[in-house]
């Protein structure tokens, strides 16, 4: 992929994952720059080698690509000094929740070329997953760029509306958290049954990841048949998937993941 210069305004805890995902791939260091107030998130940059500033201004200038990395309800904060910098050359990303298109050319009228992004943690381990949204006159070649920026950490997808980004919020962006707090429930569980700690989140992260692997390379199996072939009939995977239809799993994800839709809805409207 090209390595254009690419600036981070905001170096929290997505662009850290997407910036030390990008170096381990052989993005070049030099190459990118962090823009942060804060001086400890600043100091875990510098130390693998990337530019650091607290001057969003002119870490902007600089840059082929910008990509916003800042909360949502900063980010009018943050954009409304870049009005100085003119976008019209460069590539404007934003991995922001509920911001519009629309909002960023609000916010930031000269920047003519604009992807919308909503990748997910995991991309600090070369597995995150991105949505992608651009207008459809954005050039091909920015378009392919930050498709394989997001690529080189993980997997991409492009949306075909951007209302689709509320949905794909909740499918990836947030999602990691979701799968966090269920094999946070079983090491629990495990703990209070007596299991040492250290060995309970190994039991239950070699489990996910395991699970996870075998739906990624059968792609041809469904993932109800995957969860068939381990429950054997009257069996003990049987009685646990009894409780979790009892509890209603399957409506507390629909419900968990329609509160996540309608929160960036709302923020799109905020923000
Ligand atoms: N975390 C995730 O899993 C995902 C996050 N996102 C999106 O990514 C964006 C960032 O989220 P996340 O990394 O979690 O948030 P963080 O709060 O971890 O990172 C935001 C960073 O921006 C800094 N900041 C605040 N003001 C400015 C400013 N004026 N100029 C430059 N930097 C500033 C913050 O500093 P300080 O803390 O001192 O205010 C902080 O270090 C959000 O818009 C979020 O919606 C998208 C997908 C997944
Ligand atoms: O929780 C949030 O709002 C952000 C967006 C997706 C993941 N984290």
């Amino acid at each position: 992929m090209q390595h254009k210069f690419i600036t981070f305004i905001g170096g929290g805890n997505m662009a850290q994952a997407i910036i030390f995902g990008l170096l381990q791939q052989g993005y070049p260091a030099h190459k990118l720059m962090v823009c942060d107030p804060n001086p400890s998130r600043r100091d875990i940059f510098a130390a693998r080698g990337i530019m650091v500033s607290d001057n969003n201004i002119e870490a902007a200038i600089r840059a082929e690509v910008v990509l916003l990395a800042v909360k949502p309800q900063m980010m009018e904060a943050v954009c409304l000094p870049l009005q100085a910098v003119d976008f019209s050359h460069k590539l404007l990303i934003s991995i922001a929740a509920a911001i519009s298109l629309q909002r960023l050319h609000d916010l930031l009228p000269s920047a003519a070329n604009i992807v919308r992004v909503m990748p997910n943690t995991p991309a600090l381990v070369s597995a995150g997953m991105s949505g992608l949204f651009a207008a459809p006159s954005l050039a091909q070649d920015l378009k392919d760029f930050a498709e394989a920026l997001l690529a080189a950490v993980g997997k991409t997808c492009w949306l075909a509306q951007e209302s689709d980004m509320h949905k794909i919020t909740a499918a990836s962006g947030s999602s990691p958290a979701y799968f966090f707090a269920f094999m946070e429930a079983m090491q629990l569980m495990l703990m209070d049954s007596g299991i040492d700690e250290n060995m309970a989140r190994l039991l239950v992260q070699q489990s996910a990841l395991g699970a996870a692997k075998m739906a990624e390379q059968n792609p041809q199996i469904s993932l109800s048949l995957l969860r068939e072939n381990v429950t054997s009939k009257g069996g003990t995977t049987a009685a646990a998937l009894a409780v979790f239809n009892r509890c209603g799993l399957d409506d507390m994800v629909k419900q968990a993941m329609a509160a996540c839709i309608a929160r960036s809805q709302e923020m799109e409207k905020l923000f």
